[in-house]
């Protein structure tokens, strides 16, 4: 019996890319990785929210339940719709699929403790930002990891604007652009970022966090 779960244990496959991940994380708080699904998935990723957009179901995104919604305008523009993971279409459960493996490797690997986890899809219309923010809440530590998946196809322009800005402690500000497939993971606990103002197109992405307890 013993031995059968040992065999188990064993079977653990090294994966190059959670690895390049995991090295940045530690070195730096943050990656960007431009090969983490495969771009098939996003194509059917951005149809999908583009449905969701048209037929008017994403909601303006709220800041606070205690904040009126004319300063929470002045934060954040952007309209975003929770996937819940029960009722997700095939390919919602191919992108959770990825993130689950993702997340077991985390925890295997770097002993993170990722029980659960969060995602929305998320538009910026032209004009909108997410102003220098931290993705944890008062009382609530328990986002450990923030991914953003970038949603735009290859026609985004990098004059679009909606860069993410992303503000290490102790040394210059990051600049990352939108792109298409792009994914960017961060320490939701350590690091303050925005998103510049879009001034043309729409900005697609899915945003989520891992979560420990
Ligand atoms: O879309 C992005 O690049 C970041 C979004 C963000 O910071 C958030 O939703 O908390
Ligand atoms: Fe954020």
């Amino acid at each position: 019996m013993a031995q059968t779960l040992l065999t188990g244990d064993l079977s653990f496959k090294e994966n190059p890319l959670f690895e390049k991940i995991i090295q940045d994380l530690l070195k730096q708080n943050y990656s960007v990785c431009d090969n983490f699904f495969e771009l098939q998935l996003i194509d059917n990723l951005r149809d999908r929210l583009k449905i969701l957009h048209n037929h008017s179901e994403l909601k303006k995104a709220a800041i606070g339940n205690k904040v009126n919604e004319s300063i929470s305008k002045a934060i954040r523009g952007d309209y975003i719709q929770w996937i819940d993971e029960r009722l997700a279409n095939p390919e919602e459960r191919l992108f959770f699929e990825a993130i689950n493996t993702f997340k077991t490797y985390l925890n295997m690997t770097c002993f993170m403790g990722i029980l659960h986890q969060e995602f929305h899809y998320a538009v910026y219309p032209k004009g909108t930002f997410y102003k220098r923010h931290l993705d944890t809440f008062q009382n609530d530590d328990r986002r450990k990891l923030s991914m953003v998946c970038y949603l735009n196809d290859d026609s985004w322009d990098k004059t679009n604007g909606g860069e993410l800005v992303i503000y290490p402690e102790n040394s210059n500000e990051v600049i990352i652009h939108p792109l298409l497939g792009r994914v960017v993971i961060f320490e939701s606990q350590l690091l303050e970022h925005e998103v510049r103002p879009v001034f043309n197109d729409m900005r697609l992405s899915i945003t989520g966090w891992l979560k420990t307890r």
